[in-house]
């Protein structure tokens, strides 16, 4: 079976990546499968472009191969666009999902329902030795809950309603959230990229 190394060590996205993979015969090797640990890559970048850039380069470097990265996160109007690049870390490190979400609950106490629009964004990268890095961006357009529901998915997804829904995306199946996701959305662009050439 054909490989493709993932740059990341999210469980939600590794379990994510290898469901898409999965119908195109493509296993997902990730970070965390790695018989040397890899160090945490600085993601120093201001740009959801080049911090997915930062991952996918330097571990491609690191082994000689293809690799894909994806960088994302979540996009409130109502605070200007955070937690955005800072989706991971929004309430400080290590990764913790539970104070992050309350941490954006919080800051949009007093937000009316009507104001709370926000999207998921993801961007991935393809780095490969000797190659110019290529992007591909999908988005997932939404609004944020006053409390949290479900128990799927990971990180923000159990206070964002997808549009078109009543229900958070930590309440879909695995299926239903990746068959709309901001990362489906990128995998498609990336798919007709490939398919172009
Ligand atoms: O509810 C969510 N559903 C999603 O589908 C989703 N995708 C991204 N996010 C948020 O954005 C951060 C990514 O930050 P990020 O791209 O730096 O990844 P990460 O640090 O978690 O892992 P790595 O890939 O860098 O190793 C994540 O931790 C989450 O907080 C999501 N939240
Ligand atoms: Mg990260």
């Amino acid at each position: 079976m054909k490989q493709i190394l993932i740059a990341t060590k999210n469980k939600g996205k590794i379990a994510e990546f290898k469901q898409f993979f999965a119908t195109v015969n493509v296993e997902v090797v990730s970070l965390l499968d790695l018989e040397e640990p890899v160090p945490d890559i600085e993601e120093t970048g201001q740009t959801f472009e080049e911090n997915a850039a930062l991952k996918a380069e330097e571990i491609a470097q690191m082994f000689n191969i293809a690799v894909l990265a994806d960088d994302s996160g979540l996009i409130i109007d109502a605070l200007d666009g955070r937690p955005g690049i800072f989706s991971a870390r929004y309430a400080g490190e290590p990764t913790d999902d539970k104070a992050n979400i309350r941490k954006v609950l919080d800051e949009l106490a007093e937000i009316p329902a009507a104001e709370r629009s926000a999207r998921f964004v993801c961007v991935l990268a393809i780095a490969a030795p000797n190659k110019a890095t290529v992007f591909y961006k999908g988005y997932c357009e939404g609004t944020i809950t006053n409390a949290e529901k479900g128990e799927n998915g990971f990180g923000y997804d159990p206070i964002f309603i997808p549009e078109g829904y009543t229900k958070t995306m930590a309440e879909l199946s695995p299926d239903e959230k990746n068959s709309i996701s901001h990362r489906k959305n990128a995998i498609s662009q990336l798919e007709k990229g490939i398919h172009s050439k």
